[in-house]
């Protein structure tokens, strides 16, 4: 029997739209219409499960689905036992503890029999254990920002990325928990014939990735700083170099990371570079 991987992702939210993405980019075709909720690829063999992301990881642990995309933080909280095949690199965000921002905060001591909301209560809770502090959690299930001004807790511990939300109800960050991005993660118990499938996946998504993080370099060095330029652009094995139309003169072609070409532009130009064109990479596989 030829065997399918099936692969829970979110439905709708804050992962949604960077898992599917990464899906397509892998080059698998599939028809995803708004309220459906499983769906078959057209050239991979794999089928999708649209859910609410808390239950992401027990789907996968419990083999109702073999993978899954979802955050680290509802990972850890849901503490299923499934392996972490690969960290996706979107959706990162940290649970952080905020507080009104009126009152006074010296240290983590300052929770010591307070009450805090959160939709987090293990994470929460391993934490202040680890920390030796006493403070009453109140589990609510989303708005949690909203907690200290209804009066319901003193604080919070939820989910910030650029602060905006507890800026705009009165909170200021005190502590940060728990750092997540978006995972792959997979049960632990998958066929052979499985396995293969998900080898295949995770060779397409590290091309999808690579290409990501480089950039295909062209630029143009008179001959005698060639011997300079190599070294700072070496490539993947070695730049391509051809000559220009104009003596004395090559094209310089190679492939290296975002980061480090900001690092070398300077000395690139110093020795000589110029016409540098950055070009952005779909696929790469070394
Ligand atoms: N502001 C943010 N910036 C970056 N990542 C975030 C942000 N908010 C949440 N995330 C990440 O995305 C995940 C899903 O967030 P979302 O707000 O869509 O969850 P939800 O409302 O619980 O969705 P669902 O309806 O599927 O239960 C979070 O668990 C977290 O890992
Ligand atoms: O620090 P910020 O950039 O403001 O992001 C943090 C907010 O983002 C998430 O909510 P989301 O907007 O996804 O809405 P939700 O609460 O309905 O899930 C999270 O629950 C925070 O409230
Ligand atoms: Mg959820």
């Amino acid at each position: 029997m030829n065997s399918i991987i099936r692969i829970a992702v979110q439905k709708s939210g804050r992962l949604s739209e960077d898992s599917l993405s990464l899906i397509k980019e892998c080059g698998i075709k599939f028809y995803n219409g708004t309220g459906k909720l499983k769906s078959s690829s057209t050239n991979f063999p794999i089928e999708f499960l649209f859910l609410r992301d808390d239950d992401i990881p027990g789907y996968v642990a419990d083999g109702v689905a073999d993978l899954g995309i979802v955050g680290e933080n509802e990972l850890v909280e849901k503490d299923k036992d499934v392996s972490i095949l690969k960290r996706l690199g979107f959706s990162k965000c940290r649970l952080s503890l905020a507080i009104p921002k009126g009152e006074k905060y010296d240290d983590i001591r300052y929770f010591e029999g307070k009450s805090l909301a959160t939709s987090y209560p293990k994470i929460l809770g391993d934490f202040l254990k680890s920390k030796n502090i006493q403070a009453e959690i109140h589990e609510i299930s989303g708005s949690v920002e909203i907690a200290p001004s209804i009066g319901l807790a003193h604080g919070i511990c939820d989910i910030v990325s650029s602060g905006s939300t507890l800026m705009m109800n009165g909170l200021k960050e005190v502590e940060e928990i728990f750092k997540s991005e978006a995972v792959l993660i997979a049960n632990k118990t998958l066929s052979e014939e499985k396995l293969k499938i998900v080898d295949k996946l995770l060779f397409r998504i590290n091309a999808v990735q690579k290409g990501k993080s480089n950039k295909y370099v062209l630029l143009n060095a008179p001959n005698e700083s060639l011997e300079k330029i190599i070294n700072l652009i070496p490539g993947m094995r070695s730049p391509t170099i051809l000559p220009l139309a104009q003596e004395g003169w090559s094209s310089v072609h190679s492939v290296l990371s975002e980061d480090q070409f900001w690092e070398n532009i300077e000395e690139l130009r110093d020795a000589g570079a110029e016409g540098i064109l950055v070009v952005p990479i779909e696929k790469m596989v070394i």
